[in-house]
């Protein structure tokens, strides 16, 4: 069940900097001087038209969500723990004045909900408690992980199952004559290559798929000179390289680099993202809109229990060799399927954020391979992955240790990865999915005469 604090010393607005927002929520990091709380961020919920047909407060029901599903799907070393924290509306309002004018236009139309009687302090997954040294992070919305292969899908859409998802919908977004070469396919195919090609598309193109922080601050990928902020934390300064170009290259290559052997580290994560994506949404939202159109089941939003059951159900149906058809299914594997679906759009919605921070541990200055491997193998032996803990408000992270061998030369980083945005999607949207899924598919085949092959 999530945890409820009332802690006093935070209901100051001046204590709460805007740090971003999406569609749904607001992020404030703490600015104060208390350590305890150095790292935190406060995510409040917006004031937007769907809102969830629950018994139990949103903020709470969103928590506990995150801690019964998405815990047990994903694995608690990625989705950080949250507290909720009582709030009150004067408090909120005081926030909703202090950062207005930092708000982008295109998000303003929608406020703060004052109605909401706690907001959510997690960690800041882009920063470390402990900020003694320079920190870089990177946040990536990757999407869609997957080609689908339902029989559900019409045979006039038969374009779902050669482009994926993300390279047919990007043709719809205002950009369309000059889409971003991201495919989230390259990302997930773990391939060197494919995913060196991913990351460069993404910083090439970043849109809301890719954000870089350095001490916690979004640097705009792109803006005049962003790359100089790069400088320090690579320690670049080679005389050899005056020439301005050759050295910013080289530092974004490095950032590149470094990401790359991240992901790598962590490909359990984006193996499981893909295969809960896919499994989740066997039957498309084709074959979702027929059972609902067939069998019109009573619907209404899970409580937090049979939320549980239905992952129990998700588990025991993907390890069952002899999982029933999916044209034989009773009413409630039909209702399974209708939330399963449900859970599946959260996971193609997140974001992974990783924060990397330079390390004393240098090594001892070995620059050659045998004596890193053996340095590393003593490192990994004692302290390979350590949870941080916020003692006061106890939210544990887990931190591990990286090489990142750049052209032969070595740096030792410590760095964490997160999921964020694991919101549970409110039956109301399935609607809305199969409209978009049916303009994305319309769009895509009116737009491009060249209909782009993905491969997973
Ligand atoms: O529908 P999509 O695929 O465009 O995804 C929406 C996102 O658009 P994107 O394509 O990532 O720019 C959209 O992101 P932006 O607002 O565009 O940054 C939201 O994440 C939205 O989720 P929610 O309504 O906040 O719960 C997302 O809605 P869901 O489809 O995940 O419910
Ligand atoms: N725990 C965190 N640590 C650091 N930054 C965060 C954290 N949570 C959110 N953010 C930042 O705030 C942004 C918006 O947060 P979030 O994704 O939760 O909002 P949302 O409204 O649910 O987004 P969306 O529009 O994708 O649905 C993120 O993209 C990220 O940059």
């Amino acid at each position: 069940m999530a945890r409820i604090e009332t802690i006093h010393e935070l209901y100051n607005a001046t204590l709460w900097d805007f740090k971003a927002e999406g569609n749904a929520n607001i992020i404030l990091s703490y600015n104060g001087e208390n350590d305890i709380f150095s790292a935190v961020v406060l995510r409040l919920r917006k004031d937007n038209e769907i809102k969830f047909d629950t018994a139990v407060d949103p903020q709470f029901f969103t928590t506990s969500y995150v801690n019964f599903v998405m815990m047990p799907l994903l694995g608690s070393k990625y989705v950080g723990e949250s507290i909720l924290l009582e709030v009150r509306p004067e408090f909120l309002k005081a926030l909703s004045r202090a950062i207005l004018p930092l708000r982008s236009k295109k998000r303003i139309q929608n406020d703060i909900d004052f109605k909401q009687r706690y907001g959510m302090l997690t960690p800041n997954h882009t920063r470390f408690s402990v900020n003694i040294n320079p920190t870089i992070s990177v946040e990536l919305k990757p999407k869609w992980a997957f080609l689908p292969s339902s029989s559900f899908i019409n045979c006039d859409n038969y374009v779902k199952l050669q482009s994926c998802r993300f390279c047919m919908h990007k043709y719809l977004n205002k950009d369309k004559r000059n889409p971003t070469r991201y495919c989230p396919l390259d990302l997930f195919s773990l391939e060197d290559k494919r995913v060196r090609k991913a990351i460069e598309s993404l910083i090439n193109d970043p849109g809301s798929n890719l954000k870089l922080f350095i001490q916690g601050t979004q640097i705009e990928i792109g803006k005049e000179n962003w790359q100089t902020r790069l400088y320090e934390f690579f320690e670049i300064d080679c005389p050899m390289l005056d020439d301005r170009k050759q050295k910013s290259d080289r530092v974004v290559d490095m950032l590149i680099s470094l990401l790359i052997q991240a992901i790598m580290k962590e490909q359990d994560l984006f193996i499981k993202l893909k295969r809960l994506q896919k499994t989740l949404d066997e039957l498309d939202i084709e074959g979702i809109d027929q059972i609902l159109l067939t069998h019109q089941p009573k619907l209404s939003e899970p409580s937090l229990e049979e939320w549980k059951l239905i992952v129990n159900e998700y588990k025991k149906r993907t390890s069952d060799e002899n999982a029933f058809e999916i044209t034989n299914m009773d009413d409630k594997q039909i209702r399974q399927r209708i939330y399963e679906y449900l859970i599946s759009a959260t996971l193609k919605d997140c974001s992974i954020i990783f924060a990397f921070q330079k390390s004393d541990y240098n090594g001892l200055g070995i620059n050659n391979k045998q004596g890193v491997a053996e340095l590393q193998s003593q490192f990994y032996n004692y302290s390979s992955i350590f949870p941080e803990r916020l003692q006061q408000i106890s939210l544990t992270e887990t931190q591990s240790a990286i090489y990142h061998n750049y052209n032969g030369s070595y740096k030792h980083y410590i760095y964490k990865v997160n999921v964020i945005d694991l919101d549970p999607k409110p039956l109301a949207k399935l609607h809305y999915y199969k409209e978009l899924d049916t303009e994305i598919v319309k769009n895509y085949l009116k737009c491009t005469t060249i209909k782009k092959k993905c491969s997973e």
